[in-house]
Order: C-alpha cells, then structure tokens, then sequence
C-alpha cells in the first residue's frame, strides 16, 4: 500500500508544518490526530505547504481523522498565514490561536443539531385562547419555522410552551432554515448619517475601507444597524468587532431587538467553550447573520461575509499582547479585502493610524458632526487650575459645588479617575517607604476595604501593614486618591446622595454590570465614581456634569502614544454628558490649563489637535509615519536578557538602509511578574523592507536564543502598542 505525506500544522513554537502519513491525501482544513515526541496532538492538514523534511523511515502516521465537522475554510487557512506572516509568528500557533478551545484540543468534535420549531397541522388548527397574549404571540410566531432563541425573544415562556407542544403533537421540530429577515424599530436618520449609510451602501459589492468619524452621542450604532439590515437582507453575514468593555448587555439588546429573528452570536472570551464552538460554528455554518464580538471574534468564519465594521477602532484592547500580537482592528480591514467587502472604521477619536490613512484617502472619511438625539449638545468644559485652589481630599472646592448643584436638580453626576483602589501608593512620612511590588517596577496599590495591598500588574497581594516595614513608624499613610477613597470622600461630603462606584473591582461579573444599569436608569444613582470603564460607549440620559480627576499623568509620559490616549479617553468621558437633551457640563482639574491637549478638549477640536499630534509623529520619525517591530527579551534578571539582545546585535550585521535599531534598552516598566524586559526597536519608513528584513533574521534570533541561558524568553511585537 502506497501512503501519501501529509503536511500537519501544529501548536508548537516551530516555523515550519510537520509530515505524516495517510492512506489518502486528507483535504486542507481537515482536523487529525498525530502523536508528537511523547504527546497526541491535534493537527491541522494544509496541502499548501511543504513539511519540513523528515526521513522516510521516521515517518508517522495520521492517528485519527476528525471527520465529525467539516474541514476548516479555506479563507481561515489564509488569513491565518497572512496573520503568521505579518506578525512574524509561528503559522501553527498562529492557526490555533484563531481556533475555539474545543477544536484545539486532540478529539472528536460534534455539534448539537440545530432544529427549527414549526407548529403541525394540530397545532394550526387550535389557536390559543384570544386572553393568553403570551401564548396568541408563541403560537403566531410558529407558523413559520423558529429557532428556540429567537422564539424567546417573542416571549419569555417559550420554553415552557414549547415543550408543551412537543408532547402533545401541536409543534414538531423541523430541519433548521434561515429565518426571514425582520427589521423594527429604525430611526429617521438626519442629514449626515443617511450620507454615511449611502456612501458604505453603494459600496457593498467591493473592498472600501470607511472611516465613520461621528462625534459622542452622534448616532454611530444607528448607521451600523442601518447598514447591517441592508446586508442581512441579501441573505449575508456581518462581522462586528468592538472592545471588550463595550460589549454590554445593552448593546446585544440594541441589536436583538432590531433583528428579532436574525441569529446574532456574541463572541469574547469569558464564553465557556461549549459556547464559544457553537456560536463559532454557527458564523461557519452560515447560521449566523450577525457574529459581535471582542477582538477574537475576528477569527470567526463567515462564509457569506458582506460587511465588516470595527467600533471604537482606536481602542488599544484590540491589540492581543501575547502570543500571536495581531491587532483585531488591522485583521478586520485585512478579511474585508480578502472578502471584497467594505469595511467601516467607528471611532468619535480614532486612531491617529487612521487619521493618516484617511489623509492619504486610502480610508473615505465620513462625518457625523452633530449630536443625534433632538437637541442634544457637546457639553461645556471647564478648566479647574488646581495650583491655585486648596483641595479638600483631592476636590476643590468648584467641583464640590457642582456636584452639590447637579444633586439639587436631581441629575446624574459622573466623577472619573482612572485609578481604582483606596490609594495608589502606602508611604512612610519618616523614611520615604513606598509600598512597592516586589515583582513588578510599580507601587502597590491600596485596597482598604479587602485590607490589602494589590499589584495590578502581576496581581500579588499583601497585608497591610500596621508599621512602616523599614523603619518600624507607625504612621503610614495613603498618598493620593483612587475610586475607592473618592467615594468615601464624596459620601462624607454630600451624605444625601446615592453613590456608586464603578470599576474592575465593582464590576467582576457580569450581573453586577446589568445591575449598575438598571440602578443607573431607574434614576436610582446620583453620582457615578469610576474609571475608564465609564469612558466609553455608555448612553446615560440624565448624566448631565462630568467631573475628570488626575488626569495629568498622561501629558508628560516616556511613552509617545499617552498624549493620544489620555486625549481620547477625555473627550470620551466628557462625552457621556448631555446626550438627551439636558445641557452637559465638564470640569477637569488639572495643574496645566493651559496646555495644548486641555485646550484642545475645551474646543471639542479633535481634528485639530490630532493634526498637531501627527506632526510631532512626523518630525519625531514615529509611528504612523514609521514602522516598527519590538524584539522583546525577558529573564529573571536583566542582564540575561540584555546579554542575549547584545549578543545578537552584531550578528545582525549591517542593516540596510533606512532601517534603523534602537536599544537594547530596559522596557517602559522593566520589571513584571518577577522577569525583567529588555528590548530592541526596529524601525523604518517601509514596512515590507523592515518585515522582510527581520523574517530573514528569524533562523538566527532562534538559534542564539537556543544558547541564552535557561529561563531567557524572547518574542516579537510587530506595530507594538506598549513599549
Ligand atoms: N437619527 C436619530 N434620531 C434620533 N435619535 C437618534 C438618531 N440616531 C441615534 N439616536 C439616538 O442618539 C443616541 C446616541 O446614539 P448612538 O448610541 O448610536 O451614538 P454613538 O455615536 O454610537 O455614541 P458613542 O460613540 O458616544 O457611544 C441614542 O440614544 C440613539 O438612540
Ligand atoms: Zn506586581
């Protein structure tokens, strides 16, 4: 019997895909299970590419073929070895990385059969009582067939109905078929977002990239949902990508109710794995119309795919800052060529890689420049100079006023810092302790109420301790504010209002989120203390003054890319006030007033302080006007990780031109979880010269990192966020 080689990816940290052999040649995308050293593992089959060359008699054969699904899409297979590629990561964890857990691991895996529910000619004949409203619904809805989920969004006593029918004959499960399509409740759109609807949907047949650059509270979700219906109604899928803390219950709500019929699958990843395969198989298996989700859902088959649109696209949790580093918002715009689809760009303050390609024309920019609710307003934003103000626990005395005036009139008031905890830092007023983390270059946080001090980086925690650990005095004290003490601060000082704080510490299920928003809307909540959780995305009608705290850090970082974030996370947080109607209000304290950024957020002038940002970007040489690629190298202590960089650096030989390499140099924060950080810093105007370039150094960094000393990790981070 002949047997062919077969070409396997699997998840190892090797370039190349490994041989095995088959009675038959396997079909690309087919799961299988090998035996690799000592492990079984399951494997990837992929006829594009050649295994690296094994001895014929060394040869292993296939275990098993999982033939339970069908083989992985083609168009997976790509955009994985355009991601691999791009990102200078091994293709086969690269592959992985992209799959649910159930299929990474070496098993057979099946899906439940999805059935539609119809009523039979039993049923039809006996409709419910005209006095059960709930079951009249149930039983109108079944005469065409039904998924259970879309049958519980008509009532909430579907299941109990249908199981009801079941037994006795009125119902019969049938094969699952695509719903019709339902729309409800579209707004009339104004003038700018019907433009930004007509532009994307003339567009539907072809690649376009769009940047939707809408203000806060300009109708961006209505263009999207518009736009979306436009797509499902040719019978297509739509991919949408948006940060982690914006994937709220609401906005599944927003969606659900727009498309009560469609099959709309929420992707992140606190899904248990059950979840997370089926939703994933139902884009796959085009069962889904929508699939929404956080960057990973950016993986996700869609085999009719018709529409691509990133929300927020500025947001920096796109970024995965592990493993395969892709950047969701990058690998959206990359499917939407590869499909030939538009894609659409969201953000009130994007990027300023975006803002360049929409310069250049490469992106078509959009506009939504007005509030879209009836006479909402950009709200009023003040600059509180705090050199000249005494602070009573971190407030002066403007603010405190303000609060007080927004509690009388009975609206929401929202107090943003972005720091949660008691305290950021414990010190000693006699020898200068600080409370620092001993794995990490940072402080430990106070956490008073769990009596503990927290690293919020490596996550270590510790008692409070009663004495000063170096010099035994016994006053140790809190420096600074956290979400924790401004709300105790605040209780003290307005004991009539009802506070809540909103932040990672208060917000750890998401229970407690859906419970904060029914508290928030029932006008249960006078004033809101939180972080950026607060920043985005939220629509609270009532919040009508924003108050920004501790803001300044970020106008004076080593880091080149904190100016851009503080700047939009302000004109996100300011931009929750005044969205219904209420005028809104902002009041910044701040010890630098008169900077560019603050007066840049007075003016509400985005575009014209991003222009500023991007002309120092241009002068400085970085990013977008370069490219660039970290090679980062971690080990217990720092001069094993230097040594290594060294060591490699004359190796590299002359770089060619216009390629230009910076370091080794300690990381931003060298010290993390117990491992010190050195990195180099590759850059260049051209990113094909400086990708191909250090492709064809990996063969070399692999085989110096084989002699680092034990411990010594290393990893590449193209277009890095964090340096
Ligand atoms: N055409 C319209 N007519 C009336 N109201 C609208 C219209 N479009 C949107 N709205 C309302 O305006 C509010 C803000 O809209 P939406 O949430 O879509 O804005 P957004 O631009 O996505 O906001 P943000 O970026 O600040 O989160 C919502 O309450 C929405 O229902
Ligand atoms: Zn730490």
């Amino acid at each position: 019997m002949t047997a062919t080689v077969i070409s396997v990816w699997l998840d190892v940290p090797l370039r190349g895909a490994f041989a095995y052999l088959h009675s038959q040649p396997l079909a690309s995308g087919q799961r299988v299970l090998v035996s690799f050293g000592s492990r079984e593992l399951c494997g990837v089959v992929d006829n594009s590419v050649t295994p690296d060359a094994v001895a014929p008699n060394k040869l292993k054969p296939i275990l098993q073929v999982f033939d339970a699904l069908p083989p992985l899409p083609e168009a997976l297979l790509q955009q994985v070895r355009f991601a691999a590629r791009y990102y200078l990561h091994p293709q086969g964890q690269a592959l992985f990385t992209a799959l649910p857990t159930s299929l990474r691991e070496p098993r057979e895996v099946r899906l439940p059969d999805r059935a539609c529910y119809q009523l039979t000619a039993q049923g039809l004949g006996q409709p419910p009582a005209a006095r059960s409203s709930a079951k009249l619904a149930l039983w109108q809805a079944l005469h065409e067939p039904i998924e259970r989920e879309a049958l519980r969004r008509v009532h909430a006593q579907a299941s109990a109905y249908l199981k009801a029918g079941l037994a006795s004959g009125d119902i019969a499960a049938v094969p699952w078929q695509a719903p019709a399509l339902q729309v409800s409740g579209e707004l009339a759109l104004n003038a700018e977002q019907q433009l930004a609807l007509d532009a994307v949907a003339a567009n539907l047949e072809c690649f376009a990239p769009f940047l939707l650059h809408g203000i806060t509270g300009s109708g961006k979700t209505e263009v999207y949902l518009q736009l979306i219906a436009r797509v499902l109604a040719q019978g297509r899928q739509v991919l949408v990508v948006i940060p982690e803390i914006n994937l709220t219950p609401q906005l599944i709500d927003r969606f659900a109710r727009r498309f009560p019929a469609t099959r709309i699958v929420c992707l992140h990843s606190n899904l248990a794995d059950g979840e997370r395969l089926e939703g994933w198989c139902d884009g796959w298996l085009g069962r889904a119309g929508i699939v929404i989700g956080t960057r990973l859902a950016v993986f996700t088959p869609l085999p009719q795919l018709g529409l691509v649109i990133v929300d927020e696209e500025h947001d920096g949790s796109f970024k995965q800052q592990d493993g395969l580093r892709y950047h969701a918002r990058d690998l959206a715009v990359w499917r939407a060529h590869a499909a030939n689809v538009p894609v659409l760009l969201g953000s009130a303050t994007p990027s300023l890689e975006t803002v360049a390609n929409a310069e250049t024309g490469r992106y078509r920019k959009l506009v939504l420049s007005q509030r879209a609710h009836g006479s909402a307003t950009l709200p009023q934003v003040g600059l509180l100079d705090i050199r000249r103000q005494k602070l009573a626990e971190g407030l002066a005395a403007p603010v405190v006023e303000a609060l007080q005036q927004t509690l009388a009139r009975r609206e929401l008031s929202l107090v943003f810092i972005n720091r949660r905890g008691y305290s950021p830092v414990l010190a000693c007023s006699a020898c200068g302790w600080t409370s620092a983390c001993k794995h990490c270059s940072a402080r430990m946080v106070l956490h008073l109420s769990a009596r503990q001090l927290r690293c919020h980086h490596c996550g270590a925690c510790e008692r409070i301790p009663l004495q000063c650990p170096s010099c035994g005095n016994p006053d140790v004290q809190p420096l600074g504010e956290g979400t924790q003490r401004l709300e105790a601060a605040l209780q003290r000082m307005l004991p009539e209002a009802r506070i809540l704080r909103i932040d990672r510490d208060s917000t750890s299920s998401k229970a407690a989120w859906d419970a904060i928003y029914q508290r928030v809307h029932a006008g249960e909540v006078d004033i809101l203390v939180g972080t950026q959780m607060l920043a985005k995305g939220h629509d609270f009608g009532a919040l009508s003054l924003v108050v920004v705290l501790g803001s300044d850090g970020g106008l004076y970082s080593a880091d080149f890319r904190a100016g851009e974030r503080l700047f939009a996370q302000l004109l996100q947080v300011s931009g929750r006030a005044g969205r219904a109607g209420v005028p809104g209000r902002v009041l910044v304290q701040t010890q630098w007033p008169e900077h560019p950024l603050y007066q840049a957020l007075q003016q509400h002038d985005f575009d014209g302080y991003a222009a500023a940002m991007l002309q120092e970007r241009r002068e400085a040489g970085f990013p977008p006007a370069a490219f660039q690629v970290l090679l980062r190298a971690d080990a217990p202590a720092y001069a094993d990780a230097e040594d290594f960089l060294n060591t490699l650096l004359p190796q590299l030989g002359e770089l060619p031109d216009g390629l230009n390499v910076f370091g080794p140099a300690p990381a931003l924060m060298v010290r993390l979880a117990g491992r010190e950080r050195a990195q180099l810093t590759f850059e260049a105007a051209s990113r094909p010269a400086l990708h191909n370039w250090l492709r064809a150094q990996l063969p070399l960094i692999e085989q110096l990192a084989r002699k680092a000393v034990r411990g010594m990790r290393w990893s590449l981070d193209v277009d890095p966020l964090e340096m």
